[in-house]
């Protein structure tokens, strides 16, 4: 089971090339089947540091529990010597009338049965803390790192693996930690500790059980090596299981719209399938390992039950010695079987702290700075300017913003119009920080956002995206999502400023109707209603909007606009605008095509010109017509 060894099974024909050394950091091998032998030393290391960092704040009382294992398992160990007493010395003592010897065997043990029972549960107790400490704190910083990494990590991570390290992964490790490290233990400490007693009650027969060792260690090696693969085989199939789960949940709206119910359900049970076959594969290895492990045991016990009844019926050995030793065989045998258990808690442990110290290992790509400047206080919104910007979502992708350069001075309303996948949303996450750009910088009032601080930078600029999202809770929390420390009557001014107190008031709680998740109670032009609440009670300096495009019915569309220019005042704000009647109230209008700005002015003088803008303007007044 040595790690080494291990790794080398599955990849000792694999070298490493430069390559692949830098490709195994963070999450870029977790789905790779077959990794160089030097690449998996480096993950198991990682591993090994990740579990070390876990377990040093709790190693006092990690000690003090193998402490209370190693004095449980001598207590136990001592019982069949105890009875090897009482039979051959207590019991002939006690007919020549000497009972001291047999009362002391049955005090000594009746302290070992009691003492061990009370170090058991020491033992439980501890360990069980420790283990429940422990992953607690993993949960802990899978949740913070998960929620501190960059948008571009989460958009090819998805939601379903972050949530199989949360729960079938720690699920792994609360398994090992729980029963698989007490199984572990308890067999090597009665293997090695019955083993001396044998050599010392019997050297002889002792030798002849110990012979059964050979090919047990055949077996053992044989299983190490076919149930490694097996049971990475059986957590590979149930994380897809997770992830698959999790996307149909999420997108369970488009599942029902486009009846993609069976489509769903054939990849499910594909699923399913390859996780019985994993599975079944596994138990088989554990079932042949078993069968040995007991085959060998018996055959070893009958034999020294033959001998050791013929030495006896000799006087070449003593009855009470014999009992000891076909006792002590039982449990020799018993602890090798549950470790068929221990290497499946073991793998899958092992893969599942690969894969979570690979998630903690990814850094954000949006870092914070190391010394931020503070902007200074503004009134009526913050400059915003990009300088020489290029960018492209990966280093191998393709350049989206190719030199993008843009002044907005404070105070002004830009609307960005222009084709699907001109580039517009890119623009927009940019300003809010989601991503950096490649080259070149972005500036809120003259202050690379790289150095402005965090807590500055989502003060200044808030985003609302097409999404608007609502949290589970009540409107007024979700209101109050950027000033979870606004008052009630704050949240309803701000209600009351966009127009959305009329619709929230007309709910069965009013501001403490719960939306239920994503807003299941709300319509769309509600639920953007509460995200303008929102937008207007965090008070940002640049807000950024991505303007829904979902048709609204007139009214609503009527009152969506009037909130929106009540959101605008007296703020910088970039819109990604889908309706005319937003661009018309924008100070200024900027058509973007493959990244680049091709028009640039207010709306009466683009509409004035013959552009694309003038087009555009045709084209939406023909579709009102
Ligand atoms: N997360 C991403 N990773 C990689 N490429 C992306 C990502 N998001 C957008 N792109 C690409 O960047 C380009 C610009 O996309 P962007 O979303 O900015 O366009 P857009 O003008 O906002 O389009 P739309 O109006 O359809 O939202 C597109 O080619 C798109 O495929």
């Amino acid at each position: 089971m040595s790690a080494p060894q291990d790794a080398a099974d599955h990849a000792k024909d694999s070298v490493e090339s430069p390559r692949e050394a830098e490709a195994w950091r963070g999450v870029a091998a977790e789905d790779t089947e077959e990794v160089a032998y030097a690449t998996s030393l480096k993950l198991k290391a990682r591993s090994r540091r990740l579990l070390g960092s876990l377990i040093r704040p709790h190693l006092g009382q990690a000690l003090l529990a193998l402490l209370f294992v190693v004095a449980d398992n001598a207590a136990t160990l001592a019982g069949p010597l105890i009875i090897a007493i009482a039979i051959d010395s207590g019991i002939p003592a006690a007919i020549d009338g000497d009972p001291s010897v047999m009362a002391w065997c049955v005090a000594a043990y009746v302290i070992t049965s009691v003492g061990s029972a009370g170090l058991r549960y020491l033992f439980l107790r501890l360990s069980g803390r420790i283990g429940e400490d422990v992953l607690l704190d993993l949960r802990m910083r899978i949740f913070r790192h998960s929620q501190r990494l960059s948008l571009s990590f989460h958009e090819s991570y998805t939601s379903g693996k972050v949530i199989s390290r949360l729960t079938s992964d720690l699920d792994s490790l609360d398994d090992l930690l729980e029963d698989g490290l007490d199984d572990l233990l308890s067999a090597i400490l009665s293997v090695a500790g019955i083993a001396v007693l044998l050599l010392v009650l019997d050297t002889p027969m002792a030798l002849l059980v110990l012979a059964g060792f050979i090919p047990l260690l055949l077996v053992t090696r044989w299983f190490y090596r076919n149930s490694g693969q097996a049971y990475r085989d059986t957590r590979g199939s149930i994380a897809k299981i997770i992830v698959q789960f999790v996307e149909t949940m999420n997108g369970m709206r488009a599942v029902q719209a486009f009846r993609r119910e069976s489509r769903n359900e054939s990849i499910m049970d594909e699923l399913n399938e390859s996780f019985r076959g994993a599975n079944s594969k596994a138990l088989n290895v554990v079932a042949r390992f078993t069968m040995t492990v007991r085959l060998v045991g018996n055959l070893s016990l009958a034999m020294v039950l033959a001998i050791g009844a013929y030495r006896v019926a000799n006087g070449g050995l003593e009855l009470g010695v014999l009992t000891a030793f076909t006792l002590y065989l039982r449990r020799f045998y018993d602890p090798l079987d549950d470790l068929a258990m221990v290497a499946n808690s073991y793998t899958s442990a092992t893969a599942a702290l690969e894969k979570i110290s690979g998630l903690l290992e990814e850094e954000p790509d949006v870092l914070d700075p190391a010394n931020p400047v503070t902007l200074r206080p503004h009134a009526g919104g913050r400059s915003v300017q990009f300088a020489q910007v290029e960018f492209r979502y990966s280093p191998t992708g393709p350049v989206v913003l190719p030199k993008f350069d843009l002044t907005i001075p404070a105070g002004q309303t830009v609307a960005l119009v222009g084709a699907t996948g001109a580039g517009k949303s890119t623009v927009a996450k940019l300003v809010a920080r989601f991503y950096d750009p490649s080259s070149g910088a972005v500036l809120l009032d003259g202050v690379d956002l790289r150095s402005v601080s965090d807590v500055d930078l989502r003060a200044s600029v808030v985003m609302v995206t097409q999404e608007n999202f609502l949290f589970a809770g009540s409107v007024a929390d979700n209101i109050a999502l950027g000033r979870p420390d606004a008052t009630r009557a704050e949240i309803e001014a701000a209600a009351r400023a966009v127009g959305a107190d009329t619709f929230i008031e007309a709910l069965p709680e009013g501001y403490d109707t719960d939306v239920r998740k994503r807003g299941g109670r709300l319509s769309a032009g509600q639920r953007q209603m509460v995200a303008f609440s929102r937008a207007f009670l965090a008070d940002p300096a640049v807000l950024v909007l991505d303007e829904a495009t979902s048709s609204l019915d007139v009214p609503t569309e009527r009152a969506v606009q009037t909130a929106l220019e009540s959101v605008l005042a007296d703020r910088t704000a970039l819109i990604i605008a889908h309706r005319l009647s937003t661009v018309l109230i924008a100070d200024r209008v900027l058509v973007v095509a493959d990244g680049r700005i091709v028009e640039d002015g207010s709306p009466a003088e683009l509409i004035a010109n013959t552009g694309h803008f003038a087009d555009l303007h045709t084209a939406w007044q023909d579709s009102l017509a």
